[in-house]
């Protein structure tokens, strides 16, 4: 059999491609796309025997993994995929994956409806939202709050250096809430005026602290101190598996250039640009987790984790 990695296909690495430099975004988004990805791997293989496929499955999946290192959601989606790639035949094997890839993505979409339900219930008529980034799990909550016939008003952070604020507050004015964009250095300024801190998250760890957007940390202190809730909508999906044996979660760094342009770094001189683009928020700063399955304080999260994980999982790739 020659490499595997050879025969990965060129859609698999378009992917990959789009989720590096971020066209595909969003720790739930990505979860969805590599799910599908894996499946056109299974299609469009040409392995003469099961075990050739799972190698190739195998292969993709890496490709796929060592994209970003920060959410969750990607390894959490390969692993389930991949978990039944049983059976003696190719086909058997290729209509395991196709058959696990629709259940994959029809629960996701499922859970965020789910989870939008549960979000809704603490929105009021007439409340102030603040967000940060562009999560659809928090978007979810507001929309479904909408449908119930809330009226909402947003005061949407711009998000440093990708602005992704500027997604939510088209996806905000498009479902009839009013919005404010702010720079994210006046959240503070404006937190008074705020109900509700909505955030998304990349990850969760069995601690309960909140791996979200860089930013997301210092929102939470501010909204401690002016004791504005702050919730986080993260479906399961985002619950990090390896946190519950002691292993942290990976701070993607990307690119000096979306700080500041090389050009005009070169020019100001020998300075250090650092661009992490995810923090870490502990749960004393966190109201609660919204979930597809309910809303949970963070230092409970673990039993959740304990329920869909049990101690722990292995990476996709790893033949048992
Ligand atoms: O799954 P949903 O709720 O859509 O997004 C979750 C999180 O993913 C995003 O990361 P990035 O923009 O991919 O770096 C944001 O940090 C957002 O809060």
């Amino acid at each position: 059999m020659d490499n595997p990695e050879s025969r990965v296909t060129d859609e698999v690495r378009q992917t990959a491609d789009a989720i590096g430099t971020m066209e595909i975004r969003g720790a739930a988004t990505i979860a969805d796309a590599a799910a599908k990805a894996l499946r056109t791997q299974a299609e469009q293989s040409s392995a003469e025997t099961a075990d050739e496929l799972r190698a190739e499955l195998r292969a993709a999946a890496r490709v796929l993994h060592d994209t970003r290192p920060t959410a969750v959601s990607l390894p959490n989606a390969l692993r389930y995929v991949l978990f039944d790639a049983d059976g003696a035949t190719v086909e058997d094997v290729r209509a395991s994956v196709v058959t696990s890839v629709v259940e994959f993505c029809d629960r996701l979409e499922n859970a965020q409806t789910d989870l939008g339900r549960v979000g809704a219930n603490r929105l009021r008529d007439g409340d102030t939202i603040m967000t940060h980034c562009h999560s659809t799990d928090v978007l979810a909550c507001v929309e479904a709050a909408v449908e119930q016939g809330k009226d909402l008003t947003a005061i949407v952070k711009e998000t440093r250096p990708r602005l992704q604020g500027h997604i939510t507050a088209r996806e905000l004015v498009e479902m009839g809430v009013d919005v404010t964009l702010i720079v994210d250095s006046a959240a503070r300024r404006y937190m008074n005026d705020v109900d509700h801190v909505l955030v998304g998250a990349d990850s969760i760890a069995a601690d309960g602290s909140v791996i979200n957007k860089i930013g997301t940390s210092g929102l939470a202190v501010t909204a401690r101190d002016r004791g504005t809730p702050i919730v986080c909508a993260a479906q399961t999906i985002k619950l990090h598996p390896d946190t519950l044996t002691g292993h942290t979660v990976d701070i993607e760094m990307r690119e000096e250039s979306e700080v500041i342009d090389p050009d005009e770094a070169d020019e100001i001189g020998d300075i250090t640009v650092k661009n992490p683009a995810f923090d870490v928020t502990p749960p004393r700063y966190v109201d609660a987790i919204v979930t597809e399955r309910g809303q949970y304080p963070p230092e409970s999260i673990v039993t959740l984790m304990r329920d869909l994980f049990g101690e722990g999982t292995t990476e996709p790739w790893v033949v048992e």
